[in-house]
């Protein structure tokens, strides 16, 4: 039997630093909601007990460095699985991104592990095994709308955002997590307002969510890299109802309702930028079949 398994990407709709943590991680609270971009995980049990990754993609490691990799394991090693599995990823978020791709890739080998090895865990514990592998990892086990907090793990699921387009647009560069949340400010963050967000969604107030994207990260970054600034001006300038970078970037996001103008922010992007989507978000959360 062969499973396959769809690992969406996440935005962040709204990202919030509270404060720098004992243990080195931030403490933070973010609104994410997973969008149809999705790489494909294919998993193929094998006669010996390996672990292999097989990726066409240059950037994708194809041993224990790749998350999906990290998620087989921590399932072998907890459950005393002694069957190998060969995982599939077809590559289709952009890598280093602010997307999630690595992390979605791990969460959907959970979820399909857990159906090929028939281990019968639920949504929570396959949540709580992801956040061995990585911050982002249990968000991208449920998918849907959540807000986070914690280090990212804690999620309490929400409703997800009134319809609309999430335009992506992606420079040729990448960023490193880890050295944007070490170049970050704490004392002069300028706090978005999370809380607000969440009423906005709730109440599937459109206008409300445009004016209230935030992400204390977004700085950072763009004083690491002005072209991310570029194409947040350019996004709005073509028209954008909001535009922000998502997570610890460099991909910015721009929001959009009405299908006449997301033609024109697409084209006007493709100009100078070649990774350029538009998906819509995906509302439900994921099931276990
Ligand atoms: C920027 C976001 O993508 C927003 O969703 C996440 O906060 C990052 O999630 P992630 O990539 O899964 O992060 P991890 O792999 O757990 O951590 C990478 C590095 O980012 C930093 N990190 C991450 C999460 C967090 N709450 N505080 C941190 O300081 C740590 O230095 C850590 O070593
Ligand atoms: N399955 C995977 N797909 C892509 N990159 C992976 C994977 N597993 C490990 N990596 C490594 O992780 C690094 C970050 O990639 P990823 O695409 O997950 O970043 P990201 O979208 O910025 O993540 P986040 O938004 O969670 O911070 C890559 O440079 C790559 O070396």
């Amino acid at each position: 039997m062969k499973v396959l398994v769809k690992a969406p990407a996440k935005i962040n709709l709204s990202l919030d630093v509270l404060h720098k943590r004992p243990d080195g991680y931030h403490e933070v609270k973010m609104v994410m909601t997973t969008i149809d971009l999705a790489d494909r995980i294919e998993l193929i049990p094998r006669s010996d007990d390996a672990i292999q990754i097989i990726s066409q993609n240059r950037f994708v490691p194809d041993d224990d460095r790749n998350l999906a990799y990290q998620a087989a394991k921590v399932l072998k090693d907890t459950f005393g699985i002694k069957q190998g599995v060969a995982i599939s990823i077809t590559k289709n978020i952009p890598v280093a991104a602010g997307l999630a791709g690595g992390s979605s890739d791990a969460a959907a080998t959970l979820r399909g592990l857990n159906k090929l090895w028939r281990l019968g865990l639920t949504l929570d514990e396959l949540a709580e095994l992801g956040a061995q592998i990585g911050s982002d990892v249990p968000f991208c086990v449920y998918g849907g709308t959540a807000v986070a907090t914690g280090r990212g793990e804690k999620i309490m699921p929400i409703a997800s955002p009134p319809p609309c387009w999430v335009i992506l647009a992606k420079p040729s560069i990448g960023v490193s997590t880890a050295e944007v949340y070490r170049n970050l400010k704490l004392d002069e963050i300028r706090h978005p307002d999370v809380d607000g967000m969440v009423e906005a969604i709730e109440s599937q107030d459109y206008a409300a969510i445009c004016k209230l994207v935030g992400n204390v990260l977004e700085e950072v970054t763009l004083k690491m890299h002005p072209e991310v600034a570029h194409i947040k001006e350019q996004m709005k300038r073509f028209g954008a109802d909001a535009a922000l970078m998502s997570g610890s970037g460099p991909t910015v996001f721009g929001l959009v309702q009405h299908d006449s103008r997301l033609q024109r922010i697409y084209n006007g992007l493709r100009g100078f930028c070649d990774q350029v989507f538009a998906v819509r978000i995906l509302g439900e959360q994921h099931s276990l079949d």
